[in-house]
C-alpha cells in the first residue's frame, strides 16, 4: 500500500517547496489537474528533474487523443498518467499501448462513471495498471466519499492495482486502509495542514503499520 501526495492548488515553486518538506513520507507525487492547466507539462518536467527518485503522476484526466497525450506526458517525465474511465475503449487502449512503449503506467480515474463494477471489469481486461475510485471536489462538497466504491471494484478487479482519492484525511485513513487499496491518494489532507510533514508522516506510519501487520 502506497501513499500519493496530490498537489492541486500550487504553482511550480510552491510544489517543489512542499515536496521538499514531505518527500521522505510519500511514495508518489501527483501533479494535479489544476496545476497542469495553469502551468502545463512543464510542472511535471520540473518536478521530475528536481526529484528523480520519486514516482511522478501526471493527473491529465485524459478523455481523447490518449496516445498523443500519454506520449507528451511521458516525454515530460511522468511515470504514471491518468485517463478517465468514461473515455472510449479505443482511448484506453491507445493510452495503455503508448504508456507501454515508454515504460510508463496508466491510472484510470472512475470519477463520474455510473456503473463502476461493470466498467472496472472492462478496464481490467484492457490492461490498465491502476483503477481509481474518486470522489471529486464537487461531490465531496455534498458529503460523498468513495469507500463503498473501493470495496465494489476490489471485488471484481483481478489484474490492475486499485486506488482511492477524494477528501481522505488522517481521521478517515483507517477505514480506507481496512479496504486495502494499493494506492491511497491524499491532497488537502496533507496540503491543508499547518504541519504538512507531520501529516504525511502520520499517514505513512498508519499505512506501514498495516502493511507489516
Ligand atoms: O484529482 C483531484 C481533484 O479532481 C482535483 O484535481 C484531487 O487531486 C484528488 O481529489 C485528491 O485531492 P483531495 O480530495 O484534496 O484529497
Amino acid at each position: 500500500m502506497k501513499l500519493q501526495l496530490a498537489l492541486d492548488l500550487v504553482n511550480i515553486p510552491e510544489a517543489i517547496e512542499l515536496i521538499n518538506e514531505v518527500q521522505d513520507f510519500v511514495d508518489v507525487v501527483e501533479i494535479g489537474t489544476p496545476v497542469v492547466i495553469n502551468e502545463g507539462l512543464k510542472a511535471v518536467k520540473e518536478v521530475k528533474e528536481a526529484f528523480p527518485q520519486l514516482t511522478v503522476l501526471a493527473d491529465l484526466k485524459i478523455m481523447d487523443a490518449a496516445g498523443y497525450e500519454v506520449m507528451k506526458a511521458s516525454e515530460a517525465g511522468a511515470d504514471i498518467i491518468t485517463i478517465l474511465g468514461a473515455a472510449e475503449d479505443e482511448s484506453i487502449k491507445g493510452a495503455v499501448l503508448e504508456a507501454k512503449k515508454h515504460g510508463k503506467q496508466i491510472l484510470v480515474d472512475m470519477i463520474a462513471v455510473k456503473d463502476k463494477k461493470a466498467r472496472a471489469i472492462e478496464l481490467d481486461e484492457l490492461g490498465v495498471d491502476y483503477i481509481c475510485v474518486h470522489t471529486g471536489y464537487d461531490l465531496q462538497a455534498v458529503g460523498q466519499n468513495s469507500f463503498e466504491d473501493l470495496r465494489t471494484i476490489k471485488s471484481v478487479v483481478k489484474n490492475a492495482k486499485t486506488a482511492i482519492a477524494g477528501g481522505i484525511k488522517l481521521e478517515s485513513l483507517p477505514e480506507v486502509i481496512k479496504a486495502q487499496p494499493d494506492l491511497i491518494i491524499v491532497g488537502g489532507g496533507i496540503t491543508g495542514k499547518e504541519n504538512k510533514k507531520s501529516a504525511a508522516e502520520q499517514m505513512q506510519k498508519l499505512i506501514k503499520e498495516e502493511v507489516t501487520a
